[in-house]
C-alpha cells in the first residue's frame, strides 16, 4: 500500500485535533506504528492541524534513528517507547487543550483519578462510572530520554492505560488503532474538561 494511503487515517486525526485548539501553534505530535520495527511520526515544528502525508517521516521505534535530513518531533522518544512497551499500540497522540494543561498544573499528586463520569466507558475495558480511571501525571521536563525513564520506572510498578498527563504540558494517549486513539483522546478530553469545570465549582 503506498504510504500516502496509510497515513491517511492519521492525517484526518491530526486535522480532526487541529480543529478542536488540542495542539495550537506548533503544539503536539502524532505517530502511527509501521510494522514491527517502525513509526510513522509527525516532523517537528509543524502546524499539526495543517499536515498531509508528506510531514511524517519513519523512525526505528528501538533505536530512533530517523531519514537523514529530516528532523523527527522532539517528543519521538515517549512514542517510542510506548510501541516497545505496548506491543498492540498502534497509534499515539500528543495534545496541548487547555484543559489538559490546566488541569495537569491543578493536580499537585502524581495521579488524575477520575471517578462517577458515564464517559469513563468511551476508554476500553471501562464498564462502569462508578470504578475509578487513573491517569499518571508526570512533572514536565525538556531531556526526553530523562522522562521516558521516570515513565517506564512508574509504568513498571503501575501500569500505564490509555494515556498519561506531563505537568502543564498536554496530554499523551494512544489506542490499538488510529481510531481507537481518537476515541480515548476525545473521551480523555471531555474528562478533563468536566473535571476542572467541577473543581471550580466546589472550590467556590
Ligand atoms: C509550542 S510546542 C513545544 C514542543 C512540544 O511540546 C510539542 O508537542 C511539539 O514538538 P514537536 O517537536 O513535535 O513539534
Ligand atoms: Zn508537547
Amino acid at each position: 500500500m503506498a504510504e500516502n494511503m496509510q497515513l491517511a487515517e492519521l492525517v484526518g486525526a491530526c486535522r480532526w485535533i487541529g480543529a478542536r485548539v488540542w495542539s495550537p501553534a506548533t503544539g503536539g505530535n502524532m505517530s502511527q506504528r509501521r510494522g514491527a520495527r517502525s513509526c510513522y511520526i509527525t516532523e517537528s515544528g509543524l502546524d499539526k492541524g495543517h499536515l498531509d502525508a508528506d510531514d511524517f517521516l519513519t523512525v526505528d521505534i528501538h533505536t530512533g534513528s530517523a531519514q537523514p535530513g529530516r528532523r523527527p518531533s522532539a517528543e519521538t522518544g515517549l512514542h517510542t517507547f510506548l510501541y516497545r512497551r505496548f506491543p498492540d499500540v498502534g497509534c499515539v497522540l500528543h495534545t496541548h487543550s487547555v484543559s489538559a494543561t490546566v488541569l495537569s498544573l491543578a493536580e499537585q499528586g502524581s495521579a488524575l483519578r477520575l471517578s462517577g463520569y458515564e464517559m469513563q466507558k468511551s476508554l476500553t475495558g471501562q464498564t462502569d462510572h462508578r470504578e475509578e480511571v487513573t491517569i499518571a501525571v508526570f512533572d514536565n521536563s525538556q531531556d526526553i530520554p530523562a522522562l521516558v525513564q521516570r515513565i517506564a520506572r512508574h509504568d513498571a510498578i503501575t501500569p500505564l492505560r490509555y494515556g498519561f498527563l506531563t505537568r502543564g504540558h498536554g496530554l499523551t494517549c494512544w489506542g490499538r488503532d488510529v481510531r481507537e486513539a481518537r476515541r480515548h483522546l476525545e473521551g480523555l478530553e471531555f474528562l478533563f474538561e468536566c473535571e476542572w469545570r467541577r473543581r471550580l465549582l466546589e472550590a467556590r
